[in-house]
Order: C-alpha cells, then structure tokens, then sequence
C-alpha cells in the first residue's frame, strides 16, 4: 500500500480522488501497489464536499499528515501560496515526496525547493503545473540534455483562452465568459491571475527556466493580460482575418533572451487559432528536433489529475528525472530589443494625445469613440513608454502584438 497525504480537495482534488477510485484495480496491477490516499488536508472543515469522504480523512492541521510515517507521498493541489509552500517544505524535510500542481510556488520558490528535494533524494515533480494535463515538462526536461532550445511559445493559460474564444466566436461580452470559465473551475481562485496574466507569466518562469537551463524570472518578462479587450477590438480583429490569444513567449539567441506575455493578433489560418475554449499549446524549438508541438487541456479537474497522477506514478516506479532540472547557464535579459507591429485602441482619447501617437502609427483604423490605429513596427518599450506618457488607465487601452 502507498498512502498519500492530498493537500486541496478543490476542482483538480476532487479530480484526483475520482481517477484514483475509478482507476484502483487498474494502478494496482501496474504499479504492484495500492494508491491510497491516507489523510486530506483542507482550509474550512465544515464545507460541504460533493464526494462522501471519512470524517477520520480529513485534517486542517498540516502537522497530522506530515508527523504520519505512512504517507510518503504528498500531493499538493491547494490554491494557497505561502502555507502550502511551508507545507512543501516540511514535507520534504521529513523524506516525503512531493507532487504539485500549484505554479505560484513552483514558480516562486523554483530553484530553492528543487535544490532541496535533491539534496533529500526526493521528488519534487510539477508537471500539471503548466499545461494542464499535456505532458510537457518531462519531456521538455528530455529535451534539453539533447537540444539548444532557441524558442518557448504557447497558450498557457485556460481561462484565458476560454474567455477570447467565446468572445470571438460567439461575440459574447468579456465579463460573461469570465463567469463561466469561473464556473467551470477554470480560473483561480483569484481569477486577476488569469485574466491579467500572471499565471500564464508564472508558467513561462517555469518552461523557460527549464528550456535555456539558465534562471528567467518573473521580473524577467513583459506582462500584459487581456482585462480590457472588448467586443468592439474583437470586431477589429476579425476584420483583419485573424483572431486574438493570450501567448506567452520565450526566445534564446547567443545567451541572451526575451520574455514577454501579452495579447497576441494571429492570421486566422496560423496553427494557434485553432487552439480554442481551454485548450493550451505549446511550441518548442531544439536545434536538433525542431519544431515541436504539444497540445492538450490547459485545465479543468480531470486533466489536471491526469498530469498529478502522471508525476505520483513515476514516483512510485522511481523513474522520475533525477538529474536538477535548473541549469547554471548565465543568460542575459534582452527585452529592450522587441520590436513588432501592435494593434493600439484607446477609448476617448484627449486630441492632442492623437498627434503623439502619430510618429508610431502606420495605418488609422477608427476614431470617434475608440481611436484604434496599426502601429509601424516599433521597440514594444517604446509604446509601453508612449501609452505610460499618456497617462491611460488599463481599462481605457487594449494593446496587441500583430504576429505574422
Ligand atoms: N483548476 C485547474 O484547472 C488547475 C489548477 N491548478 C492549480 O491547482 C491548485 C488547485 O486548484 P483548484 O483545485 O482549481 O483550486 P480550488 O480553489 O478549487 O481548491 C483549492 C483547495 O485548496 C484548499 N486550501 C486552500 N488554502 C488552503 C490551506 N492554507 N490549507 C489547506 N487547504 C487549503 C481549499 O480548501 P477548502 O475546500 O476547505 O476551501 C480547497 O479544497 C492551484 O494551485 C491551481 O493553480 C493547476 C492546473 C489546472
Ligand atoms: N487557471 C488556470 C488553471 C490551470 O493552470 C488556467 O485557466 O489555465
């Protein structure tokens, strides 16, 4: 018997418990053991569950699953950032392995809790932690002992993409699909995260960080969501055959890179558009492979279970990557160098703020009530300096990169 101690028994919890019940015979003829979970730890005791659980399971105090010698796996699925990340901690410290999908805590405390786990011999695996349930952290982990990966480019964020899709397809109003995506158990438990893009920003720190075996940060990157776009930029958008995603992106030349997260317009043919509701994608590009693609659900309960459960199998099986993830390459952030053609739209523009924009702007696409213009390609620093001079508040400005 393998007795795991669950952290979380939200959306991807209740996930994990189910594949776990509808796959026990199944596991334990691979595995040659039974997967049980032991003890589950949660915030608020009296919440009514959907599953029937053991009152006996159930434990709001860390310290009755980390003192039980049993468990020697610990699944850590809470939305919770610095207690779980204690928890993270203690846990290794006492010899058990630990799986994740919480990328606010692989993302922040990446290299501490991965130097840990191997100077403990233990597993520290997050695969559900990008992607939902893709497999791509293990093999991008592959990858990279074989290949000069030179680009890192995806939609990493399933609510997000949700919302845009039904936005473009549907011309449903922003906060509308938001609420649904929320309702589909989607979003996080703060969805600004989502929406202005920090958890796609947390997920590029991780498959970056991995992918040029040298450290990018959060700070590292450009970050722009997608709070402001409206009907009427979607409408724009259609109007130049393409459609809009959320992509966040990673590119290596000679040590240095660029890292930036933003509204990004693709032709409507282009491999992304079709990538739509919650599904993500990522590309990879190795000096050896080439172009790689995965695709796959970026969220939602059972995927994500699928991708925990995935990483918990290689535990038990011990055939998890024992080699440090994080490599020792020093690379240099090159952020000021982007440049590219952005779709621009500010709402009730002061006029002479239309004469600054001039020196940018290739083509006017409307005035009157939203000014909304094709800029020539410039420097993305110098139109985020341009838009910071203007003094716009974000809900009054949607900006997006044209990508050809
Ligand atoms: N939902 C998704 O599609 C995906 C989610 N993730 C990540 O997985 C994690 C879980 O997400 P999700 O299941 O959607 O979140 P939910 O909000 O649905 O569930 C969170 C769970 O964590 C518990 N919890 C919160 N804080 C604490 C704490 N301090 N101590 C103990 N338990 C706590 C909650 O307890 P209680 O029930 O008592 O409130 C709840 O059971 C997050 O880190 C998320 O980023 C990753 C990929 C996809
Ligand atoms: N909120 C996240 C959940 C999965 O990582 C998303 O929408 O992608």
């Amino acid at each position: 018997m393998i007795n795991i101690g669950l952290l979380g028994l939200g959306t991807v919890g209740l996930g994990i418990v189910e594949i776990l019940d509808k796959r026990k015979d199944e596991l334990k003829a691979i595995l040659g053991s039974e997967l049980r979970i032991k003890k589950i730890l949660v915030k608020n005791n009296s919440k009514k569950r959907s599953i029937d659980i053991e009152r006996e399971m159930i434990a709001t105090d860390f310290e009755d699953i980390l003192e039980d010698e049993d468990i020697s796996i610990i699944i850590e699925v809470t939305s919770d950032l610095e207690n779980s990340y204690e928890y993270i901690k203690k846990a290794l410290n006492a010899g058990k392995h630990v799986v994740t999908a919480n990328k606010a805590i692989v993302s922040k405390y990446f290299e501490e809790l991965s130097s840990l786990a191997r100077e403990k011999n233990l597993a520290f695996l997050y695969e559900a932690s990008v992607g939902g349930g893709i497999p791509i952290l293990k093999p991008l982990r592959e990858q990279t002992a074989i290949n000069e990966i030179t680009k890192v480019q995806g939609i990493l964020n399933g609510t997000c993409n949700y919302i845009l899709t039904r936005m473009f397809e549907e011309g449903m109003e922003y906060e509308d699909t938001l609420k649904m995506a929320k309702e589909l158990g989607y979003a996080e438990v703060d969805p600004t995260a989502d929406v202005e893009g920090y958890d796609t920003l947390r997920k590029l720190r991780i498959l970056g960080t991995i992918a040029l075996r040298g450290k990018i940060s959060e700070e590292d990157m450009i970050l722009d969501g997608i709070s402001s776009i409206t009907a009427f930029d979607m409408e724009q958008i259609k109007n130049m055959n393409s459609t809009v995603k959320l992509i966040g992106e990673v590119n290596m030349e000679d040590d240095k890179f660029t890292a930036v997260v933003q509204p990004t317009i693709i032709n409507k043919d282009s491999y992304f558009s079709k990538v739509n509701m919650a599904y993500n994608s990522i590309v990879l590009i190795g000096d050896n492979v080439g172009e790689l693609r995965f695709y796959g659900a970026g969220a939602g309960a059972l995927p994500t279970a699928d991708a925990v459960l995935r990483d918990v199998i290689d535990v038990v099986n011990n055939s998890y990557g024992k080699i440090n993830p994080l490599g020792k390459r020093e690379v240099q952030n090159n952020n000021s160098m982007i440049k590219d053609k952005y779709y621009l739209r500010i709402s009730e523009i002061e006029e002479g703020d239309i004469e600054k924009l001039q020196k940018i702007t290739d083509k006017i696409l409307t005035t009157a009530e939203n000014f909304t213009v094709i800029t020539k390609k410039v420097f993305l620093k110098d139109i985020l300096d341009l838009i910071k001079s203007l003094g716009l508040r974000k809900d009054k400005y949607f900006l997006g990169r044209i990508l050809n």
